[in-house]
């Protein structure tokens, strides 16, 4: 058992305690981490350009959401089915997994909020790269269970970082949010951001506890070979993340361009007829006079 200390208003662990040292190359987690360097600077570029219109624009925050959810709803399924098996992963897997750490759930209730409780609209994946994402995550893990290290390193401890910094930034957002009757903001923030928020006294803490547990099982119970491997799938959700944000906005685009040039249609054939009346009425203003 972990010694948790108690030191004033917060719970921290002791430092001998804190897993892996940020130095210590050896680390599956410090090893993943500098071999996506490039594809994480790339996936954030893109996040964060997106995250500018979804704050003012509840559907674009909405299909983002929905992306990852996929992406969490099925790394959850494979892992709860490696967790009710009894293979040599299992032991491994349930010494890592934290129950609060969980995001299927939790995105589940923020797409109700923001789908008016319609479960059928985002329960199935139907943007091509967030099908093979799904596909990929069911098949490659009920293979080879060891992948899940990859997933649940990458996509659980984005939350801490990036996440909380988008949590921050959409809790001042005003126009990301519909308006429910009879709720203030704080609480309409509330209902829609439980995906970033974990129910524990101290995400520090459990962020630590994670990465230690994480640190102690994968060091010695995984062979270099497998290692290697969950690195190389660690590049892969890296770029399938980018692939399914550039997907997003290419529907998006191809939405605009349609409803402009249905604009262009509609409204410029009124336009046309306008511009048509005000020449015949000039016509006959000119005829009129030319008889004064
Ligand atoms: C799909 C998107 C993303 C994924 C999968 C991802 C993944 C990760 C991972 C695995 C880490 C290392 C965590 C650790 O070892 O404790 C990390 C760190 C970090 N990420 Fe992201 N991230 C994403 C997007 C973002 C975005 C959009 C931002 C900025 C708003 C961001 C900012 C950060 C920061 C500041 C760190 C901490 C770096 C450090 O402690 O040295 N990330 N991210």
């Amino acid at each position: 058992m972990s010694k948790v200390q108690n030191s004033g208003a917060t719970t921290k662990l002791s430092q001998h305690e804190i897993l892996p040292a940020k130095n210590d190359i050896g680390a599956l987690a410090n090893r993943i981490n500098s071999e996506t360097r490039s594809l994480h600077d790339k996936v954030d570029k893109l996040v964060t350009l997106k995250m500018a219109l979804a704050l003012r624009d509840g559907k674009i925050y909405r299909q983002g959401l929905q992306s990852f959810y996929h992406v969490f709803a099925s790394i959850e399924k494979s892992l709860h089915a490696q967790l009710e098996k009894d293979d040599e992963w299992t032991p491994m897997l349930k010494s890592v997994w934290k129950p609060e750490i969980a995001r299927r759930e939790k995105a589940e209730q923020d797409l109700l909020f923001y789908y008016d409780d319609r479960k059928e609209k985002f329960v199935n994946p139907i943007m091509p790269e967030q099908i093979a994402f799904a596909n990929h995550i069911l098949e490659g893990t009920a293979e080879k269970p060891y992948l899940l290290f990859a997933y649940l390193h990458v996509m659980y401890l984005a939350l801490f970082a990036g996440g909380r910094i988008m949590r921050s930034s959409f809790a001042k957002a005003t126009g990301l949010f519909p308006h429910k009757n009879g709720l203030s903001h704080e609480e309409i923030v509330k209902l829609g951001t439980n995906f970033f928020t974990f129910d524990v006294a101290d995400e520090n803490l459990l962020r630590m506890i994670y990465k230690r547990d994480y640190e102690l099982v994968t060091r010695n119970g995984l062979t270099e070979e497998q290692k290697l491997e969950i690195i190389e799938e660690s590049k892969y959700i890296f770029e399938q993340n980018a692939k399914c944000i550039v997907e997003l906005e290419a529907h998006n685009m191809a939405r605009l361009k349609s409803k402009w040039s249905y604009l262009a249609v509609t409204k410029g054939y009124q336009a046309l007829l306008v511009i048509l009346a005000l020449l015949a009425l000039e016509y006959v203003r000119r005829f009129i006079y030319s008889f004064a």
